[in-house]
């Protein structure tokens, strides 16, 4: 059997770091994924789990045998009722996967094979599979690498255990029902447990159900964005850590309470704003022009905020300086502290000063790309002849 999965990854337009703390905040999916090639039973294989990271190209093995004996094995596999992984089995899952030496430039790497380790383990068992993975999302910048790739591993595995086993439409792909979509979406919050501590669910969310969402307290809102939207991505390609920034805001919200909480408040007022003009339909009083210039002033107001609970960056600001050197609005997207920024892209922007801005931010050495907003959500593919 072999089994294909992909998932989107994401932009946040409001509200991150906020949601973390139960505040609202609006995402939409892109049209970057992760792929999970599921290949179970192989020829030569028997009793091997093996991962490949194809881009990075590495590869991992275990022997099934090895990780029966270092994993307490009762409970396994759980499939359709999600648990969390234990502080003891998150211990064993790293000894696991300190076997393998993954390179000083990659260590970052570890609880993503940590968390692959953990689905794969919960959700299959102890069956002989090899998953390749290959992703065309920048890691560790703000696009929701890490919540893609549980997404993307939680739907094969799911498929390979039989739990999901919708009908498939003429391209193959199985018709997934909302409950299963919400397992997918279950069991990938738990992998970005493992990934980012403590995630508040909103990228698993986006890259499960796809679309433009509103998140808040666990809660998600379908949102239809009425507006077209057109964001262009620049990757300052500073390397972060989410899990580390999300720990510094917890940790200057300990500090400061109040002001922290009025900074969150904030933060939930803007992201309510913006979704209400996002989905405002062409025939409001307001023109365009007016939504967009709403919209660009509240990520002004968003991005303001995000400075004062520490999580912009040098490259960040040189982001916003230079685009606003053309009048245009710009904010960080994802955890901050590097990674990548949004600069919306007025619907009467001249191409020529699209084309003047990117050149200018890639003459610093950052990427700059126009990506597509709010495709579908995750899809899998069962291959049984294979
Ligand atoms: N294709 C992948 N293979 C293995 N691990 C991955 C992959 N994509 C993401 N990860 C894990 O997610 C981490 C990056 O997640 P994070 O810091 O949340 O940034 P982001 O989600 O914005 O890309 C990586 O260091 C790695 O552990
Ligand atoms: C900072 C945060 O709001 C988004 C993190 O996104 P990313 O991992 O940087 O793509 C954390 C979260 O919501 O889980
Ligand atoms: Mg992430």
């Amino acid at each position: 059997m072999e089994i294909r999965a992909r998932a989107p990854g994401k932009i946040i337009l409001c509200g991150e770091h906020a949601v973390v703390h139960g505040c609202a905040a609006v995402a939409a999916s892109i049209d970057l994924c992760t792929q999970v090639l599921l290949q179970s039973s192989q020829d030569g294989d028997v009793g091997l789990l093996q991962l490949e990271l194809k881009d990075l190209n590495l590869q991992f093995s275990w022997s099934i045998s090895r990780i029966q004996d270092f994993l307490p094995s009762e409970t396994l596999p759980l499939s359709s009722s999600v648990e969390c992984c234990s502080s003891d089995m998150m211990e064993r899952l790293i000894a696991l996967v300190a076997e393998h030496n993954i390179p000083e430039a990659n260590i970052g790497l570890a609880v993503g094979v940590s968390a692959f380790l953990w689905l794969y383990i919960s959700i299959a068992g102890f069956k002989t599979a090899k998953a390749i993975v290959t992703s065309n999302l920048p890691m560790g910048s703000g696009l929701g690498s890490s919540a893609s790739f549980c997404v993307a591993l939680s739907a094969s595995l799911l498929a390979l255990s039989g739990t999901i086993s919708s009908a498939s439409d003429q391209d193959g792909n199985l018709v997934l029902g909302e409950r299963e979509r919400e397992l997918v979406n279950r069991w990938a919050f738990e992998g970005e447990r493992i990934i980012h501590g403590r995630p508040s669910g909103i990228d698993n969310s986006v890259s499960t159900f796809g679309n433009m969402i509103m998140f808040k307290s666990g809660e998600l809102t379908r949102i239809k964005a009425g507006l077209p939207l057109k964001m262009l991505i620049t990757n300052t390609k500073v390397g972060r850590n989410t899990k580390a920034l999300v720990a510094g805001v917890a940790e200057r919200a300990g500090r400061h309470p109040e002001a922290m909480s009025s900074v969150f408040k904030a933060i939930d007022a803007i992201s309510m704003e913006l979704s209400t003009i996002i989905q405002s339909g062409a025939s409001d009083d307001l023109s365009i022009i007016e939504k967009e210039e709403k919209l660009q002033e509240l990520m002004e107001m968003n991005m303001g905020l995000l400075q004062s609970m520490g999580v912009s960056h040098a490259s960040i600001e040189m982001v916003l300086q230079t685009t606003l050197k053309y009048k245009l609005t710009s904010k960080l997207t994802g955890a901050g502290g590097g990674g990548c920024v949004l600069t919306l892209l007025p619907s009467l922007l001249p191409s020529n000063v699209v084309e003047k801005v990117i050149a200018v931010l890639e003459s610093h050495g950052f990427q700059c790309f126009i990506a597509a907003i709010g495709g579908g959500g995750v899809e899998v593919c069962v291959n049984h002849r294979l």
